[in-house]
C-alpha cells in the first residue's frame, strides 16, 4: 500500500503564484496540513470541512487522473495541499512523474522533510509570518534549506501587514542566497464578488510595491500577486 490522501487533482491552470509564475500546470493537492494558519485558502485541506473531497489513491491512479484531465497537454505537475512534506508516499508518485518526463514543482511551508524534496525541479518554501499565527521553527528550516540549496528553490513569504513585512524581510537576511518573492496575501477568501477582491488585492499589492521599493533592505526580491486570484477569485480548483 503506497497510497496519498488527495484532495483534489486539476488543470491545466497557470501557476498563479512564485518562481514559475504563468507555468502552464497540472495541480495535485494533498490533504491533512501540520499547520492552521489563520489566513489559511485551502483550509479545507485540513479543518474538516472537505473531509468528504479526501480519496486516498495509489500513485499509478493519480497519474491516470492527471492525463485524463490534461491529456497530452501538460509537461508540468504542481504538487500543493495541505502539506504535502507530511506524506512519505508521494515519493512513488515524483517517480512515476519523472519516468514520463513530466516537471515537478512542490508548495511546502519547510515545517517537515522528506527525502523525494531532493527528485523537485522547483521547490517552494513558504515559511509563515506573524499574522498567520504559526511559529517558525528555525533549527528545522535551517536544515530543510541546507539540504535543498544546490537545487531550484524559492522563499515566498505572504505578507498581510508591516510585522509580516519585517518577518520576510529576516527571512530574506538569513538566507540571502535564495531567490525571495514577497507574495500579496488574500484576507478574504470566502468573497464571490470578484470585482471587489480584485480591486482589494490590487491595492494590496500597490501597497505592498511602494514599501518595497522604497526599502534599501529589499535589493533583490520579487513582488508579485496571486495571479489566479485576478482572473478566478476565490473559485476552488483553478
Ligand atoms: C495553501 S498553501 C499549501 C502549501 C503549504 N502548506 C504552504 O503553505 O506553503 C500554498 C500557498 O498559498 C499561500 N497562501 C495560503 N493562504 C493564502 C492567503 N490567504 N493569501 C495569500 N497566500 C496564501 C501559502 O503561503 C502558500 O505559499
Ligand atoms: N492557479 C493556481 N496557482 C497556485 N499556486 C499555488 C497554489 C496553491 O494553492 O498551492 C495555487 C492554486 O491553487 N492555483
Ligand atoms: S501551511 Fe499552507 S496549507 Fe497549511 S494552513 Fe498554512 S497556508 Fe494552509
Ligand atoms: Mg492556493
Amino acid at each position: 500500500m503506497s497510497k496519498i490522501p488527495v484532495m483534489e487533482i486539476f488543470g491545466p491552470t497557470i501557476q498563479g503564484e512564485g518562481m514559475v509564475i504563468g507555468q502552464k500546470t497540472m495541480f495535485v493537492r494533498t490533504a491533512g496540513c501540520d499547520y492552521s494558519c489563520a489566513w489559511c485558502d485551502s483550509s479545507f485541506t485540513w479543518d474538516g470541512t472537505g473531509k468528504h473531497l479526501i480519496t486516498q489513491m495509489e500513485p499509478e491512479d493519480i497519474w491516470t487522473k492527471l492525463k485524463q484531465l490534461g491529456g497530452s497537454g501538460f509537461r508540468f505537475v504542481t504538487i500543493s495541499g495541505g502539506n504535502p512534506a507530511l506524506i512519505k508516499n508521494i515519493d512513488g508518485l515524483v517517480d512515476i512523474l519523472k519516468k514520463n518526463g513530466i516537471q515537478i514543482g512542490l508548495e511546502t511551508q519547510g515545517s517537515k522533510w522528506q527525502d523525494w524534496f531532493y527528485k523537485i525541479d522547483e521547490l517552494t518554501i513558504s515559511p509563515k509570518p506573524p499574522s498567520s499565527r504559526m511559529i517558525t521553527d528555525f533549527d528545522r528550516l535551517d536544515e530543510i534549506i541546507l539540504r535543498i540549496s544546490r537545487q531550484n528553490i524559492s522563499l515566498k513569504v505572504v505578507v498581510f501587514n508591516d510585522e509580516d513585512y519585517d518577518y520576510a524581510k529576516k527571512i530574506h537576511q538569513r538566507y540571502s542566497e535564495i531567490p525571495f518573492f514577497l507574495q500579496v496575501g488574500n484576507d478574504d477568501c470566502s468573497t464571490t464578488d470578484d470585482d471587489q477582491l480584485m480591486m482589494t488585492l490590487l491595492n494590496k499589492y500597490s501597497w505592498l510595491i511602494d514599501k518595497t521599493m522604497v526599502d534599501d533592505e529589499f535589493q533583490n526580491v520579487k513582488v508579485l500577486p496571486q495571479l489566479h486570484t485576478y482572473i478566478w477569485g476565490n473559485k476552488r480548483g483553478v
